[in-house]
């Protein structure tokens, strides 16, 4: 059985080098990772990076890292790709040392996503430490966090067979929501390790690759903080605290320095695919995770209309 065991790391490339640091260390509380020629790492654990963020025009995801068991198992993953017509080719030994991987594969999926499968993901050597954490990040076996990438106009069927079928994700479930008449939200949830997703995709207007990437906090005050931090920062919030009804994540969504989004959040359900039932759910949100610009007009309005403190 080959495929891949978790969403390892993310890289990023950015214009405002500055401003990611800022918005990492400060705001959500990563530990800056060091320098790289390109730019500079962030960590949420003992890995060596979870972030890389790299300088560059883009303001986008530009990969995403897999980890993969074994070498063989990589092999073997590479192998099926191949046989299913989807080019792949091994990384060189410079960007393995880049990337702090022992062997690294490189595909791209339907959406023309660039997707990076890696053996022996190193640790960085020294303990995590935040500046901004009460807990820390929950990580593990669950990896990095999850992701939501728009299929920007590419078939279910087509990125499933990419994810499902070869890289070896499992449905988690579908949420189908009108979100105004005649409009649908379609999302699909898909897991590759009990972290109810590391990958979930849809096709919703958004002029980015992803929409958001989710951290996960062990301790809520730390989602609390986060949110008082980014108030404080003016960082522009995407919706405001709520949570969703399949993975009951606890979270708030706050703009990166690059326009796409980061989910911040706390409580996360784990799956069993022993007993796991894939289900179609009616709702995206349980409550709240508002859309916060209007929301902050709202409360603006009530601050204008209200005597008290004047
Ligand atoms: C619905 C949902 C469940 C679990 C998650 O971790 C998660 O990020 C989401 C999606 C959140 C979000 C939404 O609720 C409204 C419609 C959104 C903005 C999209 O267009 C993509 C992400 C969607
Ligand atoms: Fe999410």
């Amino acid at each position: 059985m080959s495929g891949v065991t978790e969403l390892s790391y993310v890289v990023y490339e950015v214009s405002d080098l500055a401003d990611w640091e800022r918005f990492g260390v400060e705001l959500l509380g990563m530990q800056y990772g060091g320098k790289t020629t390109r730019g500079f790492t962030l960590r949420t654990d003992d890995k060596a990076h979870r972030w890389v963020i790299e300088e560059g025009a883009e303001d986008d995801l530009v990969a995403s890292g897999y980890s993969v068991a074994s070498a063989a198992e990589l092999d073997a993953l590479a192998g099926k790709l191949r046989a299913d017509g989807v080019a792949v080719t091994e990384g060189d030994a410079a960007l393995a040392a880049e990337r702090k991987v022992d062997r690294i594969v490189i595909t791209t999926d339907p959406m023309g996503n660039r997707i990076e499968l890696v053996t022996g993901f190193a640790d960085a050597g020294t303990p995590f430490e935040s500046e901004r954490l009460l807990g820390g990040f929950v990580t593990g076996t669950g990896g990095a966090g999850h992701q939501v990438l728009l299929s920007g106009g590419v078939g279910r069927e087509d990125y499933l067979h990419f994810y499902n079928d070869l890289l070896g994700f499992r449905t988690s479930d579908i949420i189908v929501e009108e979100v105004a008449p005649g409009v649908f939200a379609d999302l699909i949830f898909l897991h590759c390790n009990p972290r109810h997703h590391s990958v979930a995709l849809g096709d919703m207007p958004f002029p980015k690759r992803n929409h958001h990437f989710m951290v996960e906090v062990s301790d809520i005050r730390d989602v609390g903080l986060a949110w008082d931090r980014c108030l404080a920062a003016h960082q522009p919030f995407h919706m405001t605290l709520g949570m969703h009804p399949n993975d009951m994540m606890f979270s708030f969504y706050v703009e990166t320095p690059s326009g796409f989004n980061v989910e911040y959040g706390w409580g996360g359900l784990l799956i069993d695919d022993a007993t796991w039932e894939v289900k179609t759910l009616d709702q995206l949100n349980s409550w709240g995770h508002l859309p916060a610009g209007p929301v902050a007009e709202m409360l603006a309005a009530g601050a204008a209309n209200s005597k008290i403190g004047h």
